[in-house]
């Protein structure tokens, strides 16, 4: 199982380090266009092999995708982060040009690859992707909703006083500001519905605690999160690498699931060794319908601004 991951920033970095601490790929490729920078964090990576215990090979290259060749899986992680004040939104004008540039040199090498594009905004980024390649849908994925999940679980067991592995809950929707959506009605405690537990207010604050996840840590960090993005999408490629068959909120392309149309935006799927196997239909209260109506108008106008 051979892995590429563009972009060694804070988030390619951090992808490549929780796939190999898992050990079930051969070999991760880190790319970037910065001279030098991949091959020193596939260096320092695999000086901590020993300590961690993993036998997968990291190697780092500058912007050679000959060494990118047949691989089953390539994560876009390449563009700028948002800084303190942004949206994702913003980051389009730049990161739609290297994410163009880098899946088309992507596929020329592997063209049997699964893409996942986390470069943000992350859900016009996987609409561009689906266009602008020839890729089969199920072989697009966008992350944001894995993320944004495990963001609600943490701000649910927060609220409840429980560990994490005690609380279950899915975010759809788009990955911005205002865009996600998280289920609380679906959201659980041991299979006990959190508003077992929870008031309507507390609930609404977790929901909006949430949303700002992002936004909150690149308050506090300057730049944009790297830790729980990175786990998030190392989860999504060992589903796939794995074959698990394992349910995550992904940004991938409607024809009319969710009542919407030429579109990505997170929606729950099944993730195996064919990409997004299936989209899951569940069923939402009037106001989540609501909720995913309006993001998903957001994320149509940010895609407005694509030139296709
Ligand atoms: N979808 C999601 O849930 C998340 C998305 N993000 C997004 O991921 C992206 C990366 O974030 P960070 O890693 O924090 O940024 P970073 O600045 O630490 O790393 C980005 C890397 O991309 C490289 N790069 C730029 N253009 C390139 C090109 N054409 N080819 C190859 N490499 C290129 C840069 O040299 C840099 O090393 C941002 O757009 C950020 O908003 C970040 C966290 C979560
Ligand atoms: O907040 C950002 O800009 C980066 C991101 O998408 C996240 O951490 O959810």
């Amino acid at each position: 199982m051979k892995v590429t991951v563009v972009g060694a920033g804070a988030v390619g970095a951090s992808c490549a380090e929780y796939i190999a601490i898992k050990d079930f790929a051969s070999e991760v490729v880190l790319l970037d266009i910065k001279e030098g920078y991949a091959e020193g964090k596939a260096m320092d990576l695999m000086q901590t092999a020993s300590l961690n215990g993993f036998d997968t090979k990291i190697t780092g290259i500058t912007n050679d995708y000959s060494k990118t060749a047949n691989s089953d899986i390539c994560v876009i992680t390449s563009g700028i982060p948002r800084k303190p004040g942004m949206t994702r939104e913003e980051l389009i004008g730049i990161n739609a040009g290297i994410v163009k540039a880098v899946s088309s040199s992507l596929i020329e090498h592997s063209p049997n690859t699964i893409l996942i594009v986390v470069s943000n905004p992350m859900d016009t980024m996987t609409y561009l992707a689906h266009k602008s390649t020839n890729l089969p849908k199920n072989r697009i994925i966008g992350m944001g909703g894995a993320l944004d999940s495990a963001r609600f679980k943490y701000r649910l067991a927060e609220a409840l006083g429980a560990p994490i592995s005690d609380v279950d809950g899915m975010v759809i929707g788009g990955h911005s500001d205002t865009g996600m959506v998280p289920l609380t009605s679906h959201a659980t405690r041991n299979s006990i519905k959190v508003s077992e537990f929870l008031s309507e207010d507390r609930l609404n604050q977790v929901k909006e605690d949430t949303k700002v996840g992002g936004a909150t840590l690149t308050k506090l960090l300057g730049t944009s999160a790297w830790y729980a993005p990175g786990a998030a999408v190392s989860a999504l490629v060992q589903a796939i690498a794995c074959d698990q068959k394992k349910m995550f909120p992904c940004s991938t392309f409607l024809e009319g699931e969710y009542g919407l149309n030429d579109i990505c935006i997170g929606v729950p799927v099944i993730l195996g060794k064919n990409g997004i196997e299936s989209i899951v239909d569940i069923p939402l209260s009037d106001a989540e319908k609501a909720h995913m109506q309006t993001s998903a108008e957001g994320v149509r106008k940010t895609n407005g601004l694509l030139e296709l």
